[in-house]
């Protein structure tokens, strides 16, 4: 039984990774102020999104979603955004090449800054404090001031993601995303690399294509398929005050929408099925992400779907599954069965991050890329042995040239983490590592795409 859904009734739920703050009074005062903000996103955007998302359900479309574990006040640089929105875009052209189908790009953007925790404690030398939540909780300097959470940092975290977006749109939308400059779209460090190259040969093709559809008439002013894109936001939906607050009714249609972003998703460690974080988002219209990580038991995962999409519309529900390339062949295949089974229609993606994280010998939180490879490529042959589709990838990366995932063409090394180990959070891929996967992902794609073409005509 769920009862009556208000923005409101997850109050009434236990709520787990939420920050203790120390005076309720401020926490209101801040909700009422972001009360009266306007929306970041519109309603009639979230459900272009979901219509997308639809197609990736149906097997007609792929979803690339990607961006920081953790965005930072201290990193807000519009260089820093454009750099990471140029290697989606990047992504998304390999990936497109390779599918041959339309790539749904969400980023992990505008908004991604609440942080679950393994421990709700951190001690270094001795010393013992509250772990860091992300910027919209507290501060990640090891002090106990920085440590308390802080409601104010949510009006910070509001302005930053209004900033951010208004960028990302004026990126998609005024030019810069224009197929024309898809040579243009190349990082200075990933251009030297085997990565680089690929993708500049790639882009060469791309180049010609365009010059072959210019002269039979298509051009960015006839087509703004190819002038422009749809570059969509989300992010982990943990800190409920906040997104209570960001949630309107949307005048057309009279249903709720948490206005903070387009897609919102229930991280693994808050997926309680009669937890604060479910109630929340089986209200909400948006298009909802999942975690789905190997604790995940098959009978519960049928009861969360059927909470959250009680009407079970294709584009609702993005299961996310982040296994560890040791444990997804021995817990997705039975998940991904029992979904076909009972029929509900979901959209499958890979994040090859949150299951493949270790401590290195040199003391930091790193991923080694033959391990997010070989969880992508487990995902793909799980979802091929099913029949079913495997539509998606979800990543933590960065533009910037940051040594935090252990591998790659640039055989970064645990002795060369330190470099330039930039992140708050979790370790992500750099631009070049991110291209490189993406070329792997659209090699598997291509192949697939091939092996359906033979078995349709014989
Ligand atoms: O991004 C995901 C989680 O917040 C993160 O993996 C938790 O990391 P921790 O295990 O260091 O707390
Ligand atoms: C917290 C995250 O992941 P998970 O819930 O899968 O651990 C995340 O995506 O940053
Ligand atoms: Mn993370």
């Amino acid at each position: 039984m769920s009862g009556k859904w208000t923005p409101e009734s997850w109050r009434t739920k236990p709520a787990k990774q939420l920050p203790s703050y120390p005076d309720a009074t401020d926490v209101a005062s801040v909700e009422n102020t972001l009360r009266s903000y306007p929306p970041l996103v519109f309603a009639g955007e979230a459900r272009r999104l979901q219509a997308q998302l639809a197609k990736v359900a149906d097997g007609k479309a792929f979803l690339l979603q990607g961006g920081d574990c953790a965005e930072s006040f201290a990193e807000f640089h519009p260089d820093n955004i454009r750099d990471t929105f140029r290697v989606l875009l990047q992504m998304a052209v390999i990936l497109t090449f390779g599918s041959a189908m339309p790539v749904v790009k969400v980023g992990r953007l505008a908004g991604q800054f609440a942080k679950p925790r393994s421990e709700d404690t951190e001690t270094r030398d001795g010393v013992t404090l509250p772990s860091y939540r992300g910027d919209v909780v507290n501060g990640i300097e090891f002090t106990e001031d920085a440590r308390i959470p802080d409601p104010k940092r949510q009006l910070q975290a509001y302005s930053q993601s209004a900033a951010t977006l208004n960028l990302i749109r004026a990126f998609a939308q005024g030019g810069y995303a224009d197929l024309h400059r898809v040579h243009g779209w190349t990082l200075g460090f990933v251009s030297r690399s085997p990565a680089g190259e690929k993708y500049q040969a790639l882009a060469d093709r791309i180049g010609e294509c365009l010059a072959f559809m210019e002269a039979c008439g298509l051009t960015s002013e006839t087509s703004p398929q190819i002038r422009e894109t749809d570059v969509f936001t989300s992010h982990e939906a943990l800190l409920l005050g906040f997104e209570q607050a960001m949630t309107r009714t949307d005048s057309i249609s009279g249903d709720w929408y948490d206005t903070s972003a387009h897609m919102l998703w229930i991280g693994d460690r808050t997926r309680q099925l009669d937890g604060a974080h479910v109630e929340f988002m089986r209200g909400i219209k948006n298009p909802i992400g999942m975690k789905v990580g190997p604790s995940m038991d098959p009978d519960d995962m049928i009861r969360l779907i059927d909470r959250l999409n009680p009407s079970n519309e294709p584009g609702r529900l993005t299961l996310i599954a982040r296994m560890g390339a040791d444990k997804i062949g021995k817990h997705l295949p039975q998940l991904v069965r029992r979904v076909e089974r009972e029929g509900r229609r979901v959209v499958w993606s890979s994040d090859p991050m949150h299951g493949n994280t270790v401590k290195s010998a040199s003391g930091y939180k790193t991923r080694a890329f033959d391990n997010i490879l070989s969880e992508i490529r487990a995902f793909f042959d799980i979802h091929r042995a099913e029949g079913t589709y495997a539509g998606g990838v979800h990543f933590e990366m960065t533009g910037r040239n940051v040594t935090e995932c252990i591998g790659g063409a640039q055989a970064i090394s645990d002795d060369t983490l330190g470099d330039r180990y930039h992140t708050h959070c979790d370790p992500r891929l750099n631009g070049e590592q991110a291209i490189e996967l993406a070329f792997l992902i659209a090699e598997s794609l291509k192949a697939e795409r091939e092996a359906v073409r033979l078995a349709a005509a014989s």
